[in-house]
């Protein structure tokens, strides 16, 4: 572990100063494309108008044979693309493969201008980013960049969820963790074959009723993610970093993914992935907090004067705990509507409603 002196110390002569706190922009949905499919690249302007992230993808699901043209096709794309106030990421290859060296020392002199924050898979433990960390100290201060690119890691291994707290307090870099079911699904031999979401067979019973154990019981589906979230989301707050749920692999399924989502967005997360262009509008309304609460929030707020005491509100009592949540509500809310004018819009319609 570096000394708390000089973790601050940018990590190769002439690289940018190290950013002091995370910024808080909109990242409700970071939007996968494949910058190698002339389709897909096509459509990139109107999707940055549409997201918060757009995130050129050159890990998994980018085949072999097409990882150079996904690489290039990013930096055209990165050059000649006004990406408004959406971000660009992109998700480099994995630290052992062949690819990841030419992705950084390609992407970081090429477009590391355009690019805010590069997505690290399979992360497993500190070592990992302190690894990035000084390659793309030493690539920025040879090109010359005045602003340092962010780092987030996927959490997809048994390992990385093992060291998800060590690896969230890495660097200053670290932007942010995002929780990627299926490798870490088959890093953990888990027995599934899906990405993301529940299982049937994962499920709790209730009680027998009598002698016969096959009547009168109901099952209930338990979510296979909550505690890996719920220990990332921990893992971020105390780092001051920003956690994500990542793919929901069953694009058809609009209903499941919202509730994946949902369950995300309950538990802390900012934001999740986009895989395809239906999922934009799901991670559009989860992660924007719902006008009606944002309005009793706001309304507890000015209930409660100085945020001290307890007060009773529609028969539910509040206090200094209950204001803290809702100014968590209230502040995600205000920096969304800054950025995204419809929302303001349903914000203060839910406003004068209730006034
Ligand atoms: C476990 C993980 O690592 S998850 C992250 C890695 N995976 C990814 O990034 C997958 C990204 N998504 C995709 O590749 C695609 O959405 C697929 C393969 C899942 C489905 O693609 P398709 O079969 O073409 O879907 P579909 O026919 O519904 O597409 C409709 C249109 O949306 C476009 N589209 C689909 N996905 C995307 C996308 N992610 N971004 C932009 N456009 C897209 C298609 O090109 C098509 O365009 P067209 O109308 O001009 O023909
Ligand atoms: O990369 C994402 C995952 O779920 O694996
Ligand atoms: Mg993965």
């Amino acid at each position: 572990m570096r000394s708390a002196k000089d973790f601050f110390r940018p990590l190769a002569v002439g690289a940018p100063e190290p950013v002091r706190e995370i910024p808080f922009r909109p990242s409700r949905m970071i939007h996968f494309f494949d910058p190698g499919n002339p389709k897909m690249a096509a459509k990139v302007g109107d999707l940055a108008a549409q997201c918060d992230v757009v995130l050129g993808n050159l890990e998994d699901a980018i085949r072999a044979d097409r990882k150079q043209e996904a690489r290039d096709g990013l930096v055209r794309i990165a050059r000649a693309t006004d990406f408004g106030d959406a971000q660009l990421w992109t998700r480099i290859n994995s630290l052992d493969s062949p690819w990841v060296l030419d992705d950084l020392l390609t992407l970081v002199p090429e477009i590391g201008d355009k690019l805010d924050v590069i997505m690290v898979p399979k992360v497993e433990g500190a070592a990992d980013i302190h690894y990035v960390d000084r390659l793309l100290a030493q690539l920025e201060a040879r090109a010359g960049l005045t602003r340092p690119i962010l780092v987030h890691a996927l959490l997809e291994t048994a390992a990385g969820v093992a060291n998800v707290e060590e690896i969230a307090l890495a660097s200053p870099r670290m932007q942010g963790i995002s929780l990627g079911p299926a490798d870490l699904a088959a890093s953990r031999r888990m027995k599934t074959t899906r990405v993301g979401g529940g299982h049937p067979g994962y499920l709790v019973r209730t009680d027998p009723v009598g002698e016969d154990f096959t009547v009168g019981r109901y099952t209930y589906q338990q979510d296979l993610w909550h505690y890996t979230v719920a220990r990332m989301v921990d893992a971020c707050a105390t780092a001051g970093i920003l956690p994500y749920y990542g793919p929901f692999g069953d694009i058809a399924d609009v209903v499941a993914c919202e509730d994946q989502f949902r369950n995300a967005f309950l538990l802390g997360c900012v934001g999740a992935w986009s895989l395809h262009p239906k999922q934009i509008a799901i991670a559009k309304k989860v992660f924007s907090p719902d006008p009606a609460e944002v309005a009793w929030a706001r309304r507890v707020i000015a209930e409660m004067g100085d945020g001290t005491g307890a007060v009773m509100i529609d028969g539910k009592m509040q206090d200094d705990a209950t204001v803290k949540q809702c100014r968590v509500v209230v502040s995600l809310a205000d920096a969304l509507a800054a950025r995204d004018p419809e929302l303001a819009r349903a914000y203060a319609a839910e406003e004068n409603t209730d006034a």
